[in-house]
């Protein structure tokens, strides 16, 4: 890799960087920044990565640690970063998820961790709090009103567990029952958190390692961090020479009822002696849903920033429309006739579009979906498959099979090839060559042998044949979420298990893999899921009471949810109210307690609002 002098370094990709994120990306102290949606922070992170990288200002063989909430939101910087400064410099970018950077600690160096609180190598995750609250109920512990309450209380002080009261009494009888569950321990991953706590507080070589290897730490989406979270970030890194940059914005802030601390910004700037920088362009929503953006921070969320539109729109461009319908039955027809519009006259692809619920997804649009599929517009629930189709060893397998049926698909080749390189960061050159020819060699042979219909049997030959060929251990020892216990196995099961049903519908292989990766398909999920994502359209279903039905208890967290849903939009955003819904509990629809979004829309006078007759 050709090294660059600072002073000569551009940003990749031809991008302009404006000059607070210009300093942000070559500087060498602690920042945080602060901005709005679509200012480009996640981009600032890839960026100041490439300079950290080709300048060597991150100095050969340290890395760069970034963190993020989500599986696809980590793999998507992973992902940036490779394509903005290439495949050699990026294998010292290490993107993980808070969840997986602390299980990785915890599975490498659990012989460090103190008696009471050891893990075996087979511990079960438990992804479903209600075991946990189970366990409390079973001592009778119900000084907790919320269920919510209990479960921070669960985690909420670092380890070892010390008090006298009753509650810290019953708190330790329940972390001793998980951890002594047969047949396997039991923990959840706020808990796996608070382990590798412990173990990093009380392991001055484990905390040195980290420190040493990471001199740059990116931590994304910094509004959503927990108290769990942020003091394990503390124990790792606090006051060694790493140097942080966090990247937020207060008005995406939706993470609160799961714990996201609400004063984190300020305490990382007291504890970190950060500065904070804020942006100011919005590089992603056309001037219109800008300019309503603006309207709605200072209206809405109460706050000063405006942001400015990039400068590539004109200036009318970007639409705003509140529909307001009749019925469940009457806005599944009215979204399908639109959309279909959409997609024949506006050049946009079903992949532009998305269609957002703030939450149970079944009951606001699980008709409507339906409906979309039995009349030729492919839709889905994309939260089923949102984490597995991001997940490394699946984009192999599937590009693998993309390859087998087309030798010209030199994309899904180059693909395949760079997660079967990453297993094997040890080879040289010439030893990558040797694998590049070997996997043509195999794929070569599979597809001399690939027959047609592929039978169940075939299927998951096929594809245990892939998976075999990059090495089940090889995969296991990189991947540190899936070095103990089952993970792998039943995610490889699942992705068997979608393939097969996407062929059975389709019967041929390419449709049926384009069906399990979405293409062509219109994503539906929450609001919560959609976050760091953009597209095209727009579309969220319910601006309503019944969804909003939480508003009177947490509006300021409502209130910048809609603005999050509102600002994944490049060009136009659609709201729906529909005057009845009989797949809720409540089949009347009001506009009353969350009446201050509706009137806010109307007096920005850019939201086109309509009755629909
Ligand atoms: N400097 C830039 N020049 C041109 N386009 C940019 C620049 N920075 C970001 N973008 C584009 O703007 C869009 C938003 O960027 P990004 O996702 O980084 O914003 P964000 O601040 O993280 O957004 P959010 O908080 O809303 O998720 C993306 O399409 C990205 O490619």
């Amino acid at each position: 890799m050709r090294l660059i002098q600072p002073n000569e370094w551009h940003p990749a990709d031809g991008l302009e960087l404006e000059d607070n994120a210009l300093e942000v990306v070559t500087s060498n102290e602690n920042n945080l920044v602060v901005a709005g949606p679509g200012a480009g922070k996640t981009e600032l992170l890839a960026q100041r990565a490439c300079y950290l990288l080709q300048t060597n200002t991150c100095k050969y063989p340290h890395k760069i640690l970034a963190i993020s909430f989500k599986n696809d939101a980590a793999y998507n910087l992973r992902e940036r970063v490779r394509q903005r400064c290439g495949e050699e410099a990026s294998k010292r970018f290490d993107s993980f998820t808070f969840d997986s950077f602390a299980k990785q600690i915890v599975d490498r160096f659990c012989a460090a961790i103190p008696a009471d609180y050891r893990l075996s190598k087979d511990y079960e995750i438990i992804i479903r709090d209600n075991r946990i609250k189970d366990l409390y109920k079973a001592a009778s512990l119900d000084f907790f009103n919320t269920k919510e309450h209990l479960i921070k209380f669960h985690t909420e002080q670092a380890l070892p567990i010390s008090g006298g009261k009753n509650e810290d009494i019953y708190r330790k009888a329940v972390w001793k029952d998980l951890l002594t569950a047969q047949p396997q321990q039991l923990v959840s991953f706020p808990m796996l958190m608070r382990i590798a706590q412990l173990l990093i507080d009380t392991n001055p070589l484990v905390k040195k390692y980290l420190q040493q290897t990471y001199h740059f730490v990116f931590l994304d989406e910094f509004q959503d961090t927990t108290q769990v979270q942020y003091d394990f970030f503390k124990s790792c890194f606090l006051d060694s020479p790493s140097v942080f940059t966090a990247v937020g914005d207060d008005k995406q802030r939706i993470m609160v009822w799961a714990g996201a601390k609400i004063k984190v910004f300020e305490e990382f700037l007291t504890d970190t002696t950060a500065q904070s920088i804020a942006l100011s362009l919005n590089f992603r929503s056309a001037p219109r849903l800008v300019e309503l953006q603006n309207y709605l921070t200072e209206h809405l969320l109460n706050k000063p920033d405006k942001a400015i539109p990039s400068k590539k729109w004109k200036a009318d461009q970007g639409e705003c429309d509140v529909w307001l319908l009749q019925s469940q039955e009457q806005e599944k027809k009215y979204l399908f006739k639109k959309v279909s519009r959409w997609l024949q006259n506006d050049s946009v692809k079903p992949r532009d579009i998305c269609i957002l619920v703030k939450q149970q997804l079944e009951a606001y649009v699980g008709d409507l979906i339906k409906y979309f599929n039995e009349n030729g517009i492919n839709a889905r629930d994309e939260t089923i498959l949102q984490n597995l189709i991001t997940e490394d060893f699946v984009i192999y397998i599937v590009n693998s099979m993309y390859f087998l049926i087309d030798k010209k698909n030199g994309d899904a080749k180059r693909l395949a090839m760079q997660f079967l390189g990453n297993l094997r960061t040890e080879f040289y050159d010439e030893q990558l060559l040797r694998l590049d020819l070997g996997y043509n060699n195999f794929v070569a042979k599979l597809r001399g042998n690939y027959r047609r219909p592929l039978t169940d049997k075939l299927m998951n030959d096929l594809i245990q044949e892939i998976v075999d060929f990059a090495g089940i251990d090889r995969i296991k020892s990189h991947f540190p979420q899936y070095k103990v216990g089952s993970c792998f196995s039943e995610d490889l099961e699942r992705v068997k298990a979608f393939i097969k049903n996407y062929y059975a519908i389709h019967k041929t292989l390419k449709p049926a893999l384009d069906g399990f990766m979405g293409v062509n398909t219109i994503p539906v999920m929450t609001v919560h899921k959609s976050k760091g994502l953009e597209y095209h359209t727009v579309i969220f279903v319910g601006l309503e009471d019944g969804a909003f039905w939480s508003f009177n208890t947490q509006a300021d967290e409502d209130k910048c949810t809609f603005f999050v849903a509102l600002s994944r939009a490049k060009e136009r955003v659609v709201f729906t109210f529909s005057k009845t819904r009989n797949s809720t509990r409540n089949s009347n629809q009001s506009l009353k307690s969350i009446r201050v979004l509706f009137e806010e829309l109307q007096k920005s006078k850019i939201a086109n609002i309509q009755e629909i007759k």
